[in-house]
């Protein structure tokens, strides 16, 4: 391995990732530490603490897996100096709080001893609350009575108030926890906090990541202050610290600690780090017809805009590397909802048992049945808890439980159909591309293929790991410039079958009633 090297770190919520591809973008090398399975220590459920709405994950953890995911990699005896690049990418709107002094920590990392040991008293919240957290929406709510409304948020901020994003955790904080806050030196997400790591020294927050705060002006790129004062008072600028808007701006170079003790190149540069979502869209060359799909812990769909269009129930980020927008819709009851499903109605809790499930017990729509599957609190919509409904009727089970196994897909795929159409404004989708964990699985794309009534691509290089692999390109990208053909990155996975399409045509509308019956079904809190 020889090559010079570009890498890309994700810390997704259930590990932390990494890719290195090459000057031709070939990756090289994958690592990845799970959390739970590899850290079981820290006592998390698929990466994280679930404290009824409050979802965290032990800030320390994560600290700890950058050296065991390094340490890793030096067993392998990886060429750490022919890394001319690094980027990354993280779970959005998770935050870290960096206690006062803690820069002093960062700047003065001993090579000798670990990360672990040295950050051990550099935060002044031991637990990071996480993208699941649904815990703030009384906050939620004095927030867009501030500003005047859910869509004048939105219009400012990108999106209405929602619970994970950053300034409602942020004010959570503020106004139950003061000693906390005001002993607090720097608020990080959690892309900027691993930044923060390589450079020895607070990272800013980029622009894409910011977006998903509640607190930054997509349009001006600036803080607003109107919320941050609301969120968090005056004090929240400097602990916010500034916001780096292109996202190919170096930052430094990686610091002594990853030089000494890994053997990194003192020249290797640090660029900004981002969510994983805007690092998902540069991980492959879209055309202006085509939509992104990421089928991973979470759910989203992700579509390039030149202006920014702003809902109610889709989020509006600033493109990471170009003055364009990325509109978002974001699902919490993704894979581990799908899987909860999986064991619940298979006898071997294998992919493979729900695939012959739906190739053959339930292999085409039925236009009676409807479930909606909400194991977690959901962002859109608003909804908890699952819900059956047959020929209309409310019911506790399918006749044939095995539907289960393909309702779950049809209503998440119905779903972001009816709201991409409500973003796309008659433009036709030419391509899907999907990419995440689930897009290895060719029955699940086919079902997504049949509702869309479209034809769905993936990686061709197989890669599931779109998010670090997004942080490399642009690494690479710093040094060898956009050279990459779309054509040939993809591969035809699906395409749909038109009596099934036509079915799906038809549910549509029968399935937002469906929807708005559940959700007026939602009790008070
Ligand atoms: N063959 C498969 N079919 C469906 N889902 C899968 C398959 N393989 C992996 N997954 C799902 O992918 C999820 C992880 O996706 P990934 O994109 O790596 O997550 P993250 O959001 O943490 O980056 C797992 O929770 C798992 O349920
Ligand atoms: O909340 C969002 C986006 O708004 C999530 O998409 C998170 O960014 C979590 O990412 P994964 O762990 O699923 O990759």
């Amino acid at each position: 391995m020889a090559d010079t090297l570009y890498v890309g770190f994700d810390l997704s919520t259930q590990q932390l990732k990494l890719t290195v591809i090459n000057d031709t973008a070939d990756v090289v090398c994958e690592e990845t530490v799970r959390f739970t399975k590899e850290l079981p220590q820290y006592g998390t459920s698929n990466g994280v603490i679930i404290n009824g709405h409050t979802v965290t994950s032990p800030t320390l953890m994560w600290v700890e897996s950058l050296d065991l995911l390094l340490s890793k990699l030096s067993a392998k005896a990886f060429p750490f100096h022919s890394i001319r690049v690094i980027s990354g990418a993280a779970q959005q709107h998770g935050s870290v709080f960096w206690k006062r002094s803690a820069s002093q920590l960062l700047r003065h990392l001993n090579p000798q001893e670990t990360l672990k040991s040295q950050l051990r008293d550099a935060f002044a919240l031991e637990q990071s609350p996480t993208w699941q957290d649904s815990s703030t929406s009384e906050y939620c709510q004095k927030l867009e009575e501030i500003i005047g409304g859910a869509q004048e948020l939105a219009n400012i901020t990108g999106s209405r108030a929602y619970e994970r994003f950053t300034g409602n955790q942020i004010a959570k904080i503020y106004q139950n926890d003061l000693p906390t806050y005001n002993n607090t030196e720097r608020i990080s997400v959690v892309s900027s906090f691993l930044a923060s790591l390589f450079l020895g020294d607070y990272a800013p927050i980029d622009a894409s990541d910011a977006s998903g705060m509640n607190l930054f002006n997509i349009h001006s790129k600036t803080w607003d202050e109107r919320l941050l004062i609301a969120c968090g008072g005056e004090a929240l600028r400097e602990k916010l610290g500034n916001v780096e808007v292109f996202g190919l701006n170096v930052m430094g170079n990686v610091c002594r600690y990853f030089v000494e003790r890994y053997g990194f190149s003192p020249d290797c540069k640090v660029l900004p780090f981002m969510g994983d979502n805007p690092s998902t869209l540069l991980s492959r060359k879209l055309c202006p017809s085509d939509v992104l799909i990421s089928l991973g812990t979470s759910d989203t769909l992700l579509l390039v805009t030149t202006y920014p269009i702003t809902t109610t129930e889709s989020h509006t980020l600033c493109h990471p590397i170009s003055n364009q927008y990325i509109s978002m819709l974001c699902y919490k009851n993704g894979s581990l909802t799908r899987e909860h499903i999986r064991d619940t109605y298979t006898s071997t809790a294998s992919w493979d048992s729900f695939n012959t499930i739906l190739r053959t017990l339930v292999s085409k729509p039925d236009e009676t049945k409807f479930g909606f599957y909400f194991q977690v609190q959901e962002i859109i919509p608003f909804a908890y808890g699952i819900y059956r409904f047959d020929n209309g009727e409310l019911v506790d089970e399918f006749r044939d439980p095995n539907y289960n196994i393909r309702a779950i897909l049809e209503s998440q795929f119905l779903s972001m159909k009816a709201r991409s159409a409500r973003l796309l404004h008659g433009q036709r989708i030419e391509r899907l591309l999907v990419v995440g964990g689930a897009s290895a699985n060719d029955s699940i794309l086919q079902v997504l293929a049949d509702v869309f009534g479209v034809k769905v691509f993936s990686p061709r290089d197989g890669t599931a790991n779109s998010a670090s692999f997004g942080a490399a390109m642009k690494a690479r990208m710093m040094a060898c410039g956009e050279d990459r053909d779309e054509k040939s990155e993809y591969k035809l996975v699906a395409s749909p079958n038109k009596e099934n399409n036509k079915v799906y045509d038809r549910m549509l509308s029968t399935f937002v009633k469906l929807e708005e019956r559940v959700v007026m079904a939602q009790g008070p809190e």
